[in-house]
């Protein structure tokens, strides 16, 4: 399973359009009914239209009908595991168990796994919009 996403997402790091940062990001995760749902970041002129590879992976996932992941692998080119950003954080709890294992990986095979909880403790979710 790790191994597996970790090698999805390295493919689909091949596919990053990244002109502008040159920092090329690939994710992929496992849906609910075992299938693996690979991105990459897709950067754009207007540098705030970017998006991250793992909300690519995540919102295709949605796209193709799953709502609900059991893990993510995350790879880039970075010194140490790589490292998700806020909004990705906060994606991964709407479609995530707070103890869904995330792999965070680089080139160079520096792996650590971690949760989604302990990526992002306190995540606002659907229960915080609930009155009474
Ligand atoms: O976890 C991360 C961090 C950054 N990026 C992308 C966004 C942008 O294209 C580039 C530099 O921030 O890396 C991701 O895809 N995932
Ligand atoms: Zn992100």
């Amino acid at each position: 399973m790790k191994n597996e996403l970790i090698a999805a997402a390295t493919a689909a790091r091949q596919n990053a359009y990244v002109p502008y940062s040159h920092f090329a990001v690939g994710a992929a995760l496992i849906t609910d009914d075992g299938r693996v749902v690979a991105g990459c970041n897709v950067e754009n002129a207007s540098f705030g239209l970017t998006l991250c590879a793992e909300r690519n992976a995540m919102f295709a996932a949605v796209a193709g009908g799953s709502t609900h992941f059991q893990a993510l692998a995350i790879i880039a080119d970075t010194p140490g595991p790589v490292s998700p950003c806020g909004a990705c954080r906060q994606v991964m709890a709407e479609f995530m168990a707070s103890d869904a294992p995330v792999y965070l990986t680089n080139l160079h095979g520096d792996t650590t796994e971690t949760t989604v909880g302990a990526l992002l403790p306190g995540a606002f979710d659907k229960e915080d919009m609930t009155r009474d």
